[in-house]
């Protein structure tokens, strides 16, 4: 079974733990707009990742202090703050999410496997402003379910596809901000070339924003990235793992230059 699939299989007991526990639900904390802040920049623009643990590294940072890790990310210029909400993979909680959204004033994205709108409800009662949508997750219809609810809710949405044919299923969505995962998640294998590929069937569509996801680390890859056409990069280990937050947001906002073809 692929590692997303287990994921995808633990999630499912989740959201029947929030459909038990009948919270109610206040979604009174700001928004921000994720596609103002990538639209139309001169240099690559960051969603910095608060990132404890993963299935393919195990422990990055368990005791990371979220609020200091946001704060810092924030003034050295991150765009937006990616938070991994999911607990069994990745160590992550709504907490974390909340704690995060209270402490800075740039869009916030939780990074979980959503399945079910009560899910996008958390998300926005924990201070997102964006939430993650995974094409390969979700059938169609689903997908477009999701999609359509957390764009009523005014949330921002990241379709992340890891292929051109679910590139073309976000595109169908008329998704906005499609993020390109250069990680396979069948053999946790990062090729930053599948920015480039997906990122050619894209090319035309110039009110969409390009977000280049995984495995990027150090300034040659933000060129490379930046060069296939990506706006934006989302970042977690390379920062987490980081001794020196600012300096590395600098190392990764390169100017942007596009490749020509
Ligand atoms: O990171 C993983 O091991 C992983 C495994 C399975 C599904 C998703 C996974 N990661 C989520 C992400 O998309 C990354 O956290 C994000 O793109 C940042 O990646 P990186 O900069 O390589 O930490």
């Amino acid at each position: 079974m692929t590692i997303l699939q287990q994921i995808l299989d633990e999630k499912v007991n989740k959201v029947a733990e929030l459909k038990m526990k009948k919270a109610t639900l206040n979604f009174d904390l700001p928004l921000y707009s994720l596609y103002d802040a990538l639209i139309q920049k001169d240099t690559l623009q960051i969603i910095a990742e608060i990132k404890r643990a993963s299935p393919s590294k195990g422990i990055i940072k368990a005791n990371v202090d979220v609020v200091k890790q946001a704060q810092q990310y924030e003034a050295a210029g991150a765009a937006c703050i990616s938070v991994l909400t999911d607990e069994p993979f990745f160590k992550g909680s709504y907490e974390d999410l909340r704690k995060v959204a209270q402490a800075v004033s740039i869009p916030v994205l939780c990074k979980d496997f959503i399945l079910d709108e009560i899910q996008i409800d958390y998300a926005r009662a924990n201070g997102a402003s964006v939430i993650l949508l995974i094409v390969a997750a979700l059938e169609s219809e689903r997908l477009r379910e999701l999609y359509t609810y957390a764009n009523q809710m005014n949330l921002a949405i990241l379709v992340e596809v890891h292929s051109v044919e679910e590139y073309e299923r976000a595109h169908a969505l008329g998704a906005k901000i499609i993020g390109i995962n250069n990680r396979n998640l069948k053999n946790f294998e990062v090729d930053l070339k599948h920015t480039q590929t997906i990122a050619k069937a894209f090319s035309n569509n110039t009110d969409q924003v390009l977000v280049s996801e995984s495995g990027i680390k150090n300034t040659e890859d933000a060129k490379m990235v930046s060069a296939y056409g990506a706006s934006a990069i989302l970042v977690g280990e390379t920062l987490m793992k980081s001794e020196n937050v600012e300096a590395a947001l600098q190392m990764l906002a390169v100017k942007k230059v596009r490749e020509v073809e």
